[in-house]
């Protein structure tokens, strides 16, 4: 089933670079590459050590394209596990798409997006978990996601798997014992024992299935609402969170800065903050609808910051807030921030009113546009994601596959547990229990279809 073809692409980033990188897989690839390729002792690369860097020139026939280092690497010690050929040309696009173009025309195509790392996959090079890992720590733009991601791609999810997959067998092979002997009416199998073993596994899967809240905001930012009237400040204030920003500043792709989302890094963790609509009681229609919208998006938030204006009345406050907390998820973090704080006298007062009429939300004097508080704010915001987990080194399941597949295979493993309590046949158990390993497989590739394989290796770059 596995295409053996010479598959080449451009590994590096689209444009001009200082260098870029074209990069060939299969076998027949290393005779490919010797077909455009002249070193200076004419040696070709065919005849030379794997894992070594070649320098020479590629021609088309008489015509000199580009000075360039070959690298050679050969079946099974390379990233694909296959023949594979690394060209480092100068990063002009003229070059390289002659260089493609050239490796094309000597018997190459031109890689689907993922295909090396799939061709990584088919070889057992990796798992399809690790696979899924390498896209997301190429798409890691902070330190939590990077940590999380290169944790994955290691293997630190596969071994979990692998040791419940252990476990499982071990039930499994208990209990075929005891169908083996069935007609004897003995039960080899202590079923107190193979309730605890399964009960273990229940908790692990259990876990993992829970770490996926912090794993997939840590992938794909932690949704913070800002919510107030018109003019409290909340363009400001985002401008000056992102001043307390060290880290990158990445802007999620296909939105616009000056759209409503803007993710930034804080601490090594993405935010991405959606600005919202004012909330008022009006009768215009598309006003309405702006405020719908506003309400829909505190219900996806994690976390909604309630901007008020300390230089106005607090009449300002309630029935905002009343309507703010209806629509507020039960995870979903609300802080109160007073701002402005740095063009009044009366701040202090505000404060102690707006204390007294909310129920103990954590509520934060600051000035957006002087920063003051800031600092607070972002110590806030933060400490409201306990990444804990994440630095222990505990497995952070991110992906939502992954959390699909081990939800099943903990409903699977459930029912196992029913099924001992209840003194169910040997057989009956088994048979959840191969269900559940079923599941697991999926996660780590052992049971797939082309159909998935194909749904996961296109949302990668091509090259990769
Ligand atoms: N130039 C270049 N840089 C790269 C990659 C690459 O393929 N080429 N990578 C790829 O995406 C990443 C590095 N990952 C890699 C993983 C395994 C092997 C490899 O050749 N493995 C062999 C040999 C291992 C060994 O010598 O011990 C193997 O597993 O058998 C290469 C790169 C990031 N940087
Ligand atoms: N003195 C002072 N002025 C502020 C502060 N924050 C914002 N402002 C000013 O308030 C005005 C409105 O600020 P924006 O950030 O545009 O407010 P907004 O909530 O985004 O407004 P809309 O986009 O209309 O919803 C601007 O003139 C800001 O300079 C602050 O902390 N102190």
């Amino acid at each position: 089933m596995n295409d053996q073809t010479v598959i080449c692409a451009i590994a590096t980033a689209p444009g001009m670079g200082a260098i870029a990188v074209i990069r060939l897989s299969g076998k027949g690839c290393i005779e490919i590459c010797d077909r455009i390729f002249v070193s200076p002792s004419y040696k070709k690369l065919v005849d030379v050590l794997p894992n070594t860097i070649h320098f020479g020139k590629i021609v088309n026939k008489e015509e000199l394209i580009d000075e360039v280092l070959i690298s050679v690497f050969h079946a099974p010690h390379s990233f694909t596990g296959e023949d594979s050929i690394e060209i480092s040309c100068h990063g002009s696009v003229y070059i390289q798409q002659r260089i493609l173009q050239l490796l094309i025309s000597s018997g190459a195509r031109l890689a689907a997006p993922g295909e090396f790392t799939q061709r990584a996959f088919l070889n057992g090079k990796m798992d399809l978990s690790q696979a899924e890992a390498v896209a997301d720590l190429i798409a890691s733009s902070s330190a939590a996601a990077h940590k999380m991601a290169l944790s994955q791609m290691r293997g630190g999810f596969s071994d979990e798997l692998m040791k419940l997959r252990m476990e499982l067998l071990h039930i499994t092979s208990l209990l075929e014992l005891e169908l083996d002997f069935s007609e004897e009416d003995v039960e080899f199998a202590d079923r107190s024992e193979l309730r605890s073993i399964a009960i273990g596994i229940d908790t692990l899967i259990s876990r993992l299935c829970a770490s996926f809240s912090l794993g997939n905001v840590i992938k794909n930012g932690i949704p913070v609402a800002i919510v107030g009237n018109t003019n409290v400040g909340k363009s400001t204030l985002l401008n000056a969170l992102l001043k307390e920003d060290r880290a990158i500043v990445s802007d999620i792709e296909g939105t616009t800065r000056d759209v409503i989302e803007d993710t930034i890094n804080l601490q090594g963790i993405t935010f991405r903050f959606i600005d919202t609509a004012g909330i008022r009681h009006t009768d215009d229609r598309v006003e309405n609808m702006g405020i719908e919208r506003t309400f829909s998006k505190i219900e996806q938030a994690r976390i909604v910051l309630f901007l008020i204006d300390a230089t106005k009345n607090t009449e300002q406050f309630l029935p905002y807030y009343t309507q703010v907390k209806e629509h507020l998820g039960p995870d979903t973090r609300l802080v109160i921030l007073l701002n402005k704080t740095d063009q009044t006298d009366s701040a202090d007062m505000i404060l102690s009113q707006i204390t007294s009429l909310s129920s103990g939300e954590k509520i934060l004097p600051i000035a957006a546009k002087t920063g003051y508080n800031i600092h607070h704010l972002v110590d806030e915001l933060v400490s409201t994601i306990n990444l804990n987990a994440l630095h222990s080194g505990d497995v952070i399941v991110s992906n939502a596959r992954h959390y699909e597949a081990l939800s099943h295979a903990r409903l699977a493993i459930e029912r196992v547990i029913t099924g001992l309590d209840s003194h169910l046949s040997g057989e009956f158990v088994s048979q959840d229990i191969r269900e559940c390993l079923h599941y697991l497989g999926e996660i780590t590739g052992q049971i797939t279809t082309d159909e998935v394989l194909g749904n996961i290796f296109k949302n990668f770059c091509i090259g990769k």
